[in-house]
């Protein structure tokens, strides 16, 4: 496992030293970490404390943000599982000096390990209303633990008399309740990435939560607000609610002084927390908040390439049309110059492999080297690297440069990212 993470890290620095060093060098021109090394390290953990999500997310000199992948991934067409389904023991790497760095990337999670953002902030701070926003521009399922509460109330679960004497006194429900009902929606949920609102509101509930399911948020978003326009807020949120009274406002301020805020400090203490400043506008809130999310994107971005590269080597057309536009166009050798338009052209090539039938000999592995993302919006995507591809059939390795430009679209409600356009040529 340290092996692992130390190839990966090694691999990480190199990227970076790349980047710092000149931001416009040729992706196949990478030096090799070195003197560089220690500067470049700060540079890994400053990266890591700022983005949250990314270790390897950096901004360039014209201000564009990169996510720069840790490493070369390879992934093979007879079972062996990319980067995204967690085999990071089989990248590969150049032999390099060892770095003494013990950081381990991010990207290099199992794509089914949830990635968690916890909302926290007084009643009223406008939590709730910023979930929604963000559910809309980036995807994350929202779990409200108080929602899931007055819904456990309202299902006549045997648990719903307690749980609705707690709500009324502003205390905080047993641990064990709240996270079993986490657990149950994010395990009926089809995506890895959620967000979720008003818990943990005490050690008890952070440490349980932990120790339960094993996963550490990826940040806390703090919203910092004063009493009196918490207040005001409540008192004019008219939603029914038997908490939004002066009564039991008041309770559930002083339970947030007492127990909530300690976890917030926590947060802050190992670089967790962002903090906002909730008393302003819903937009200008959202406009602090957005920039915390785009690392996610990055990370999606990255996860559909590889998926898409894996889907090319195993001959697997279905999951390429799930990844590529309809209209995609491409400028690739096959074609010879041409612009091709639409996947009949790509199709083909899948339909070869398939009547070729002879599995060892259709064995191919593509190995990416120096790859790098680069987020023009929060919906459109580039995606660079150099892809070296073996062929059982041939003993001859080919390497492409590749360069995919990919859009984030909505498809039945849920966002997609669509290969929109490739350019691939002979290295
Ligand atoms: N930035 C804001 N400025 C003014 N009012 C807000 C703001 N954000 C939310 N509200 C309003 O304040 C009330 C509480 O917001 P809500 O999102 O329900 O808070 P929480 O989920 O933290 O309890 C709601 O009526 C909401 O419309
Ligand atoms: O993890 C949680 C979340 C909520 N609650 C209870 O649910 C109430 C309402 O919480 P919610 O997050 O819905 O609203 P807020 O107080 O943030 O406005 C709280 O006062 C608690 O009594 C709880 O016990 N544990």
């Amino acid at each position: 496992m340290g092996g692992r993470s130390r190839l990966v890290n090694r691999a990480i620095l190199r990227t970076l030293s790349q980047h710092s060093s000149s931001s416009s060098s040729s992706p196949s021109t990478l030096p090799a970490s070195g003197s560089g090394a220690n500067a470049v390290r700060e540079e890994v953990k400053s990266l890591g404390r700022a983005g949250g999500a990314i270790l390897g997310s950096a901004v360039d000199e014209s201000g564009a943000r990169k996510a720069q992948w840790g490493a070369g991934w390879v992934f093979a067409a007879a079972g062996l599982v990319g980067m995204s389904g967690g085999a990071v023991g089989s990248l590969h790497t150049q032999a390099e000096e060892e770095p003494k760095a013990s950081i381990v990337p991010e990207v290099a999670r199992p794509a089914s390990k949830p990635r968690v953002v916890f909302v926290l902030g007084g009643p009223g701070s406008g939590k709730g209303t910023q979930c929604a926003k963000i559910v809309d521009s980036y995807g994350f399922v929202h779990l409200s633990a108080g929602d899931l509460l007055r819904a456990e109330i309202k299902s006549g679960s045997p648990d719903g008399t307690m749980i609705q004497n707690m709500i009324k006194e502003g205390k905080i429900v047993p641990s064990s309740v709240t996270i079993n009902l986490l657990k149950k929606a994010m395990a009926e949920s089809n995506t890895d990435k959620f967000l979720i609102d008003g818990f943990p509101r005490n050690e008890e509930n952070r440490a349980d939560f932990e120790k339960v399911t094993g996963i550490l948020p990826e940040f806390i978003l703090f919203f910092d607000c004063p009493e009196t326009e918490l207040e005001r807020r409540l008192l004019g949120r008219n939603e029914g609610r038997v908490d939004d009274n002066i009564e039991t406002i008041r309770k559930r301020f002083k339970v947030f002084i007492e127990s909530s805020l300690p976890v917030i400090d926590h947060y802050e203490k190992i670089g967790k927390a962002r903090k906002i400043d909730a008393t302003k506008s819903r937009e200008e809130v959202f406009n602090a908040i957005d920039p915390l999310f785009r690392p996610f994107l990055e990370t999606d971005l990255q996860r559909a390439t590889e998926v898409l590269l894996k889907g090319i080597d195993s001959g697997d057309l279905s999951t390429y049309e799930r990844f590529c536009d309809p209209g995609m166009t491409a400028f690739e050798p096959e074609a010879s110059g041409h612009l091709v338009k639409g996947l009949d052209f790509h199709r083909f090539y899948f339909n070869k492999k398939v009547a070729g039938g002879n599995e060892a000999e259709n064995f191919r592995q593509s190995t990416v080297t120096s790859p790098v993302v680069t987020l023009l919006d929060s919906n459109v995507g580039l995606v660079t690297y150099t892809r070296l591809v073996q062929d059982r059939s041939s003993s001859e390795v080919k390497a492409y440069n590749e360069t995919r430009l990919w859009q984030r679209k909505k498809v039945n409600g849920q966002f997609e990212w669509k290969n929109v356009h490739f350019h691939r040529s002979l290295a």
